[in-house]
């Protein structure tokens, strides 16, 4: 949606309106350092040589990947600060799947409020250029940028960018005075031989007029930290030059989960653990009914409640030697495998999963790739003062689409089925900052078991 300002000063008759538009943009004069040409030099020979380079506000560092630094990029203050006000009056969508949770501004390519014009037409243009003379590179003239706003418990997870024709991303922040200790740090990943994301190794603390650059490559790995501040808005502009990419080693396959077979049927065991409910066979027969119609059910006190809590307990109190299983653009979060030794059919994989602040499962190609017939069975242990708000709950999508076709919410000794068909993926909700800061001061967490079963 236009701003009423911009509306009234732009938006007349057709060729009024071309005018207009030509008169309304405010040009963006960029800081001296992309003006020199010795600067420029240095840069080029630095990135290619992968070594370190600062002059004045500019600053390329080459770890874990080369990325470029520039403070003060726009010269003037006061067309930042009318850039800056500009972009909050423009409309926000609320973005969120496995990897994000932020909002996102309408378009940006055809808006026509003089000063984001004037940065897009000074971005696109000169920028662009000097940017494909460091590089070697030709960068097309492409248009790619957009308006994100993160506010408290908002994430950007560990990605890489990489998509059909982006070849440098940049980040232009617009933010008041910002600590790590407010999150939103822009953390870059270390890889390893696989190309595959290993450890943070840098964070970039965003800072007013700072513009970050980097090539998107098999390792640039990067995520935006969830803001932790209440009151703070990370405002940021960001998009890509696009131009010729960069070449792609095939993407590593993690090696499979094992899968051992299933334990037969024990009837002392199930009369041992199960609710008795459960065992009664016209009840059975009802829930087979129900889940055949809709492939989902939850079986609610579905062990018996001694059971449970000693279940409860001994994972509270047990040491457990915790897995802590990434990489990070897979999952995050501590799981341990379980394993059966029994042989017959079907056959299962399961673990006990660990989930609090900063847990997470992400989709990924791989797993769209190998999707399949499953059985998924989740039991969770110790989440009585869960809140959805928290994350940590289960999200079934169609694959392709971004379509959610069912939530799965924690349950404390709910256990829930659900039947999913080659083009259903599932994901677990990062677990945000409000999982810890519910005035107690203990981090809260809970547990559960999850099992999936093939045929
Ligand atoms: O805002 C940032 O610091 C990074 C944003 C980013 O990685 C993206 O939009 O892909
Ligand atoms: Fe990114």
């Amino acid at each position: 949606m236009t701003s009423k300002r911009a509306q009234n000063e732009c938006n007349n008759t057709d060729e009024f309106k071309k005018k207009k538009r030509k008169s309304c943009e405010q040009s963006a004069q960029l800081c001296p350092g992309v003006e020199d040409e010795q600067v420029k030099t240095a840069v080029k020979e630095a990135w290619n040589r992968r070594t370190h380079y600062s002059k004045g506000d500019l600053e390329l560092d080459c770890h874990p990947f080369p990325h470029c630094i520039i403070r003060n990029f726009i010269s003037s203050e006061t067309f930042t600060e009318n850039l800056q006000r500009e972009l909050l009056e423009l409309n926000f969508h609320e973005k969120s799947n496995d990897l994000y949770k932020f909002k996102q501004s309408d378009d940006l390519k055809k808006r026509k409020e003089p000063h984001i014009t004037g940065l897009r037409t000074a971005l696109f243009g000169p920028f662009r250029s000097w940017l494909g003379e460091v590089l070697g590179v030709e960068l097309e003239p492409t248009v790619d940028i957009s308006c994100a706003k993160y506010e408290y418990t908002d994430v950007l997870l560990c990605h890489d960018d990489e998509l059909e024709g982006r070849r440098v991303a940049f980040i232009l922040y617009l933010v008041p005075p910002w600590q790590s200790s407010d999150g939103g740090t822009l953390d870059l990943y270390s890889t390893d031989s696989h190309f595959q994301p290993q450890s943070k190794m840098k964070s970039l603390v965003p800072s007013w007029n700072t513009l970050i650059l980097f090539e998107v490559s098999p390792v640039s790995f990067h995520q935006v930290s969830e803001v932790l501040s209440q009151d703070k808005c990370r405002l940021s502009l960001s998009g890509w030059f696009h131009g010729p990419s960069l070449e792609r080693p095939p993407r590593h396959i993690e090696p499979p989960i094992p899968r051992n077979p299933h334990l037969p049927r024990d009837e002392t065991l199930l009369m041992e653990w199960v609710n008795p409910q459960y065992l009664d066979i016209s009840y059975q027969e009802q829930i087979q009914t129900e889940f055949e119609n809709s492939s989902e059910i939850q079986l609610k006190d579905f062990v018996r409640e001694e059971k449970f809590r000693e279940v409860r307990e001994a994972l509270r109190l047990a040491e457990i030697q915790w897995m802590k299983r990434g990489p990070p653009n897979k999952r995050q979060g501590m799981f341990e495998r379980l394993a059966y030794f029994v042989p017959s059919t079907p056959m299962c994989c399961g673990e006990v999963r660990r989930w609090s602040h900063g847990s997470y499962t992400l989709l990924h190609d791989a797993e769209a790739a190998q999707a399949e017939y499953a059985l998924d069975l989740v039991l969770p242990f110790g989440c009585a003062d869960w809140l959805s708000e928290f994350g940590g709950f289960t999200c079934y999508v169609a694959n392709e689409e971004d379509e959610e076709l069912l939530t799965v919410y924690p349950e404390d000794n709910s256990l829930a089925l659900v039947y999913r068909d080659k083009e259903t993926l599932k994901f677990v909700k990062h677990v945000n900052h409000k999982s810890s800061s519910d005035g107690s001061s203990t981090c809260r967490e809970f547990y559960d078991f999850s099992f999936t079963y093939y045929e």
